[in-house]
């Protein structure tokens, strides 16, 4: 696998790199050496997957605020989605700005986010569906949220969104 730096620090694509024969091809998708080596700790405890029957589905902008904040590796699995980050750490020198990434199940890309940054994607395709590795456990409580329209950070999107969750239409204005 490889990591292409973004603009947010510690924020990587982690592009597949397949090992490919007659049979067909085995990818790596997560492995603690090959992200020590490129300076990532991360050691998942949790496995999810999201799925999204519609065309510009929305959710997001997430985070899990501590004590525990949340690292996570975000892949699509079907279909492509414009994956959204957003840096809310105090300390960043890229604090407030947002990142977007197409990420796609032909080509297999991922995001890594570490904590104090928020999520979100809308999806680009019927049918798109996203695996997670997350690295603390769900705590519900410690659930917060950045409207996707939020004009504190301008966030870019495709299209409006066709469906979001009523929790997501009401976030706050973060000011
Ligand atoms: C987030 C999460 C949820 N759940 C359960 C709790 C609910 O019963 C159900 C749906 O949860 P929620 O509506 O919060 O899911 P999303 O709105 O898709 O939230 C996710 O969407 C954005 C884009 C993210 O990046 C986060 O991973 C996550 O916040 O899954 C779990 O069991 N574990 C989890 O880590």
């Amino acid at each position: 696998m490889m990591f292409r730096p973004t603009p947010l620090p510690g924020v990587m694509e982690v592009l597949p790199a397949p090992s490919r024969d007659a049979r067909g091809a085995f990818t790596r998708l997560w492995c603690a050496e090959d992200f020590a080596a490129a300076g990532i700790g991360f050691r998942p405890v949790q496995a999810s997957r999201s799925d999204n029957a519609r065309r510009h589905t929305l959710r997001g902008m997430h985070y899990q605020a501590a004590p525990r904040a949340e690292a996570k590796l975000v892949r699509c699995i079907s279909g492509r989605v414009h994956d959204v980050v957003l840096d809310l750490r105090p300390d960043s020198p890229a604090h407030r700005r947002w990142i977007a990434v197409t990420l796609s199940a032909r080509e297999g890309n991922a995001l890594f986010i570490p904590p104090g940054c928020a999520h979100g994607f809308m999806t680009l395709t019927e049918d798109a569906a996203l695996d997670y590795l997350i690295d603390a456990p769900h705590a519900p409580e410690l659930a917060r949220g950045v409207r996707w329209d939020d004009p504190a950070f301008g966030i870019a999107w495709p299209a409006t969104p066709a469906v979001m969750s009523e929790r997501d239409r009401s976030w706050p204005d973060h000011g």
